[in-house]
């Protein structure tokens, strides 16, 4: 009988299934150490937040088959080790939805009418009722920053309270905001006209420090900022100046950089106008049968042999079909990536091509696979296999399949089109003989670039000196050089550049970059 590790408490409900198929262990409070030294023997592993499955774990893991998050972030598993070994990752994408939508709105009304603080007076035997004069939400403005699930809970019970809504959401479509009844707005402004922010993003490294000093200061010295995202997308420190200074209103956290949060954080010492919950935004009861559930289920499914309907890492197909397709689903994934990023976000329209040997293939898995990279810039891990399709149609992009038999430049190739806020953008790639992938045409340019982590592309004017102008310029900002190519149709006409990069472009070098004379766009993309 298979053996499952489950170190977080879960709900009964989710334990029940799995002993329907194997043998579980309930171990909670392990240390790093004593899971390293137990998770050989296991061959699913079951948490919450409160383990770290580190890349140690994942690699003396060696009967490992899945690990199951009873939650949405899958930002305590080292998702990479776990594809690397072939360990399937499973979440629930959905589960809590509503649990940390509700925490938030509670946060929002108890800011607004001090009921921790009012509580915790007449507990201790007092009755002030002037220090708790409080706010009304009716008619007053709440800023959304992610309009993805919780968000869009959010809007409607906000707008159900009476609330006037503004959304900050580069990859929502105008129509969704617009049924949800907000107003699609820059960042800038939401900041400057918002009585509430309530933030629903992930953590990324967009995101990390948003809500930082100089965000801050463009905000109403009323406004109140609630947090039950993810640590990290404020900056904690600045936050609290703010609150101790008065140039903010309040502010409710359920997430911190640093969890547990330290025992002398300075906001520890804030007085009423500060709310401070130790995660709780997932904890309900109905929230974690929900969850518990779902990833049991999942577990329980992947030891029978059977796919798993959110995995985060590997496709929900079945395995023989998942062998021959999967180095044209990484294909299709990092192109849909590139040609997301290209298009700048926002994208309306998707068109697939499948060419070559590809066109005779069951494109569904590849056109999924395509929208799950070009969706992972904004929902990260909450993208999978199994819901990039409907997140799709949620965002309003339209997609169109084609097959092009005839095109033969490589066996079978793989070629996008998106039109996004950036406008129209196009992608082509290949797999060559021995699996690996080539990035072969960008915006009808030819090239012959593997994808990497780090890229800088430009459009530029085909002229002298311009390739040793941005080789100086990335050298001066310590960033070295992978591999360089240039693609044009005719010579001094357009070109394009692709650099893959060993570091990071630091901050500003796009704008300095811009300065070169001949060049005309540069985009980094991250793959
Ligand atoms: N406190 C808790 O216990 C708890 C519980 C569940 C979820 N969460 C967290 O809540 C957050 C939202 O979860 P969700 O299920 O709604 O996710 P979701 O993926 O459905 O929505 C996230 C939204 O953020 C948008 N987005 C991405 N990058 C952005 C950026 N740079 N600026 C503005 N918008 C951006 C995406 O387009 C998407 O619409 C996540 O961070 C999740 O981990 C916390
Ligand atoms: O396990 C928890 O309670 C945290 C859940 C939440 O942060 C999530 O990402 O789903």
């Amino acid at each position: 009988m298979p053996k499952v590790l489950v170190s977080d408490p879960i709900d009964q409900a989710g334990l029940d299934i799995l002993s329907q198929v194997a043998q579980v262990d309930v171990k909670t409070g392990l240390s790093n150490e004593e899971l390293v030294q137990m998770i050989p023997e296991y061959d699913a592993l079951m948490i919450r937040s409160g383990t770290r499955v580190t890349q140690e774990i994942i690699e003396a893991g060696n009967q490992l088959k899945i690990i199951g998050r009873a939650g949405v972030g899958v930002d305590n598993v080292d998702v990479p080790s776990a594809t690397r070994k072939g360990i399937v990752v499973v979440n629930s994408p959905e589960g809590n939805t509503i649990a940390a939508a509700e925490h938030a709105l509670a946060m929002m009304l108890s800011l607004s009418r001090y009921i921790p603080d009012a509580n915790h007076s007449v507990k201790n035997g007092k009755w002030d009722r002037k220090s708790y004069v409080g706010a009304e939400v009716y008619k007053k403005t709440l800023g959304i920053v992610g309009l993805g699930k919780i968000g869009s809970h959010v809007a409607a019970a906000a707008k159900a309270l009476g609330m006037k809504l503004l959304a900050y959401d580069p990859f929502i479509s105008l129509e969704r905001a617009d049924h949800l009844g907000c107003r699609l707005v820059d960042m800038d402004l939401l900041f400057r006209e918002s009585d509430y922010i309530t933030l629903h993003i992930p953590k990324t490294s967009e995101t990390a420090n948003l809500i930082n000093a100089e965000a801050i200061a463009k905000m109403k010295p009323t406004v109140r900022i609630i947090n039950c995202a993810r640590g990290g997308i404020i900056d904690e420190a600045a936050l609290a100046d703010a609150l101790r200074e008065g140039r903010i209103g309040g502010a409710a956290l359920d997430v911190y950089e640093n969890e547990p949060l330290e025992a002398d954080s300075p906001l520890r010492s804030l007085g009423k106008q500060a709310i401070l919950t130790p995660h709780l935004g997932a904890s309900t009861a109905e929230a974690q049968i929900n969850v518990a559930i779902d990833v049991a289920e999942q577990i329980r499914d992947v030891l029978l042999g059977l796919p798993a309907r959110s995995a985060v890492n590997i496709p929900g197909l079945y395995p023989d079909a998942l062998e021959k397709l999967r180095p044209y689903l990484q294909l299709a994934e990092n192109l849909g990536n590139l040609v997301g990023q290209l298009a700048g976000g926002r994208v309306e329209l998707l068109n697939v091509r499948l060419q070559g040997e590809l066109a005779d293939n069951n494109s569904q898995p590849i056109v999924v696979a395509a929208l799950k990279g070009l969706l992972s810039q904004a929902l990260r891990e909450r993208v999978n296999y199994v819901n990039a399709s409907i997140e799709a149609k949620e965002r309003g992009i339209r997609i169109i399949e084609t097959r092009d038999g005839s095109i033969r430049d490589y066996t079978g190739s793989l070629h996008l089109e998106a039109k996004g806020a950036l406008g129209d953008h196009s992608v082509t790639g290949a797999l060559l003989g021995d699996g690996e992938i080539r990035i072969t045409d960008i915006d009808e340019f030819p090239i012959n670039v593997p994808p990497t982590h780090h890229m800088l592309f430009t459009r530029h004017r085909d002229m002298p000196g311009i390739i040793g102008k941005i080789g100086s310029l990335l050298g001066s900002f310590n960033v070295n050089i992978a591999s360089m190519q240039v693609g044009r149709k005719i010579v001094r006409g357009d070109a394009v550049m692709v650099l893959s990069l060993d570091d990071p472009l630091p901050e500003g070098i796009l704008a300095e970059i811009m300065k070169v004379p001949g060049i005309r766009d540069a985009y980094t993309v991250m793959l």
